[in-house]
């Protein structure tokens, strides 16, 4: 684990002594948008115009943010127009790898060792931590985005004309309420486990651990009334909530001690994650390989033995009650 300064890699975590035992995430630094036309979209540059077989994901198949797009590229109908690379779930002193030995794709594109080649392949001097996903544009040869909540507002329609999906999970009359939905869920649930975990005193993770259990019990009450997030429709709101769910059980609760309660036990959201892992494409999404043996072997920080439990034992693809 470590990051970029003027290029040169360092192995360095996120020092928390800087900011009294809270984990704080950066933001991500590469912001551009495909558009239809190659026109610029709301931040960055212009120039990425949507075409076919011209873009490449990197992306881990354990972390949750890179999943997003997985699942985009999948229920938009974007596996053969978007190629992918696939890092190992090791991330340890070298950061993100290609290393096929341990489960990698390898570097489909340029046959690179490290994710942050692929950073400095972008910019020579890149300064900063070296994340998935990344959305690499093979015409102009450079990053166009290593934001995820961006990629998946590309993919939900700018290829619409390519791929004649027309499916939309950020419908025009939905959108405050999605924005407002992710902001919650984004803070207390999906970072809110990183802070959970990565707290290193105990005030700051009581924090965490209290808006977060408090956060899943509004989700669950919200459950009992509705089918989805965001009215009785699938959103964007829905699959940004499922990649921390379904990592959940597995990882959060032992790895990251969320551990007031298992997701399995709360009535709603079991079935409601069931729902959505066995939505079309979505099962191919999610590889517990890669999920447990990253977070597990990877932050030695909180798991010095690099031990990866064997349980919990859960059945996704048992049914539910959301039909
Ligand atoms: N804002 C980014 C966050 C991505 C992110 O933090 N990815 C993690 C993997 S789960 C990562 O690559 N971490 C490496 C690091 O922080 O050094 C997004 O949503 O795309």
């Amino acid at each position: 684990m470590g990051l970029l300064i003027d290029g040169t890699w360092h192995n360095q975590w996120y020092d928390t002594a800087v900011t009294k035992g809270k984990f704080q995430r950066e933001s991500a630094q590469l912001r551009n948008w495909i558009t239809v036309q190659g026109e610029a979209g709301p931040t960055g540059r212009g120039g990425f115009k949507a075409e076919s077989n011209r873009y490449h994901l990197y992306v881990s198949l354990a972390c949750p943010w890179a999943h997003r797009t997985l699942i985009f590229r999948a229920l938009k109908s974007l596996k053969d127009h978007i190629s992918i690379s696939v890092v190992s779930p090791d991330m340890l002193e070298n950061g993100w790898t290609f290393d096929t030995a341990s489960q990698s794709s390898g570097d489909l594109l340029f046959d690179a060792e490290y994710m942050h080649q692929i950073y400095t392949k972008h910019s020579s001097t890149y300064s900063g931590r070296v994340t998935v996903p990344v959305l690499w544009d093979k015409h102009l040869n450079c990053i166009v985005s290593n934001e995820s909540s961006e990629i998946i507002r590309m993919f939900n329609d700018v290829f619409n004309h390519i791929t004649g999906n027309t499916l939309n999970f950020y419908p025009e009359e939905e959108q405050q309420e999605i924005d407002e939905m992710n902001d919650f869920v984004y803070h207390n649930i999906n970072d809110g486990v990183y802070k959970t975990g990565f707290a290193t005193t105990q005030t700051t993770y009581e924090q965490a651990y209290n808006a977060l259990f408090s956060a899943l019990d509004k989700i669950e009450l919200r459950l009992s009334t509705q089918r989805y997030l965001v009215g009785e429709r699938l959103t964007e709101a829905d699959w940004r909530l499922f990649t921390t769910l379904i990592r959940f059980d597995s990882v959060y609760f032992g790895h990251f001690k969320c551990n007031q309660r298992q997701l399995e036990q709360f009535h709603h959201i079991s079935n409601y994650i069931r729902a959505l892992y066995q939505h079309p494409e979505i099962a191919n999404t999610v590889d517990f390989y890669h999920i447990k043996r990253h977070y597990y072997y990877s932050h030695k920080t909180i798991n010095p033995t690099q031990v990866v439990p064997s349980g919990p034992r859960v059945d996704y693809t048992s049914e539910h009650n959301r039909g």
